[in-house]
């Protein structure tokens, strides 16, 4: 792909952490094209942060190449930081100071005049939501007005590049909301590139062009939100059973009569991964019932993102598994 002023590029890249020799990152590729709202989908320990801090220059790679805004991150880390607004997990707040304060600092550093410092810090006060609390000080902040906070301080001077790494994580249904509405105008009124990491489902949904899922220091799957949901079929036949047991005895059952059924079982819940759901449900019926198992609910549903989620990481345990135990 042309490495445009406005894009991510990452090739290969690793990180091994020499402390406990943690493969945190393996060979992981992607790019982001300019004006894209790219997300990086995965649970706690996925590698999610520690692929932020490498493009964001903060910590450097193992190996692989990373380009943001045709910079190497390696030979020109300062030229990327031109480029970059960055807003990580742990925060660089003031306690002492106010929020509005902070704010106001922030422009006023970025070059704009008092009257546009304050302006621009009422707006954003407003976005992330933090318009009561804005003449206390931030060390008197909760950990989710800090983080809303530092997000505000990120987003001061519009950059054109914007990193957030897991930005709504701990907030409430409302604070999220805000910060998703803002995010989406940026991107599409501004132009903004986004690379966002969450553990949300559904906020990678509602706001990503382009998702990759990441498991395990690995890109599992990479595609629009709708190609990951039909990449799993039209339909899952969703069972739960009393306990695991029987969700077992009902996976072994199902596989015996329907070999090339497509199961995913956690704990008490099986679910079965079909192109046509109403038809594929009489015969798991008659299976259940013809094994005598007894089940608490079955319904079809559509696919949601959680349920792609789970299919592709349980894939990759499975994996795994056959890979430790021979
Ligand atoms: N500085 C470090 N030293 C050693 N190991 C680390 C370090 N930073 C991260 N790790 C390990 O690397 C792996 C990936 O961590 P990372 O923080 O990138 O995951 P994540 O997907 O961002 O998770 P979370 O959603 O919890 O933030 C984890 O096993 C973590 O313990």
């Amino acid at each position: 792909m042309d490495m445009v002023k406005g894009t991510i590029y990452v090739e290969h890249l690793s990180k091994t952490f020499k402390k406990g020799n943690v493969k945190a990152v393996k060979d992981v590729s992607f790019s982001v094209e300019e004006g894209e709202f790219f997300a990086f989908l995965g649970p706690n320990g996925a590698g999610k942060s520690t692929t932020v801090q490498i493009v964001t220059t903060l910590i450097s790679p193992s190996a692989g190449k990373v380009y943001v805004a045709e910079q190497d991150v390696l030979t020109n880390p300062k030229g990327v930081r031109e480029h970059i607004g960055v807003a990580l997990q742990e925060t660089g707040i003031d306690p002492s100071l106010t929020g509005r304060e902070m704010l106001e600092l922030q422009c006023r550093i970025f070059g704009f005049t008092k009257q546009e410092s304050k302006s621009r810090t009422d707006e954003l006060l407003e976005v992330v939501q933090l318009v009561e609390a804005a003449d206390r000080i931030c060390g008197n902040y909760s950990g989710g007005m800090r983080r809303r906070l530092d997000l505000a301080l990120t987003l001061v001077n519009k950059p054109k590049i914007l990193f957030l790494d897991e930005p709504t994580t701990g907030l409430d249904p409302s604070n999220r909301k805000s910060i998703w509405d803002y995010l989406e105008r940026l991107n599409k009124e501004e132009g903004t590139t986004i690379f966002l990491t969450t553990q949300y489902l559904e906020e990678a949904d509602t706001l990503a062009d382009r998702i990759s899922i990441i498991d395990d220091g690995e890109i599992v799957a990479t595609g629009t939100p709708q190609e990951l949901k039909a990449q799993i079929g039209n339909d899952i036949i969703a069972m739960t059973f009393a306990g695991d047991n029987e969700a077992n005895e009902a996976e072994k059952a199902i596989k015996h009569h329907m070999p090339d059924a497509d199961l995913v079982r956690r704990a008490a819940e099986l679910n079965m991964y079909v192109q046509d759901g109403t038809k594929r449900l009489m015969e798991v019926v008659r299976v259940l019932d013809q094994e005598e198992i007894t089940v608490q609910s079955i319904n079809v549903n559509s696919p949601t993102l959680d349920d792609i989620f789970l299919k592709i990481t349980a894939e990759g345990e499975k994996k795994r598994g056959e890979v430790e135990h021979g």
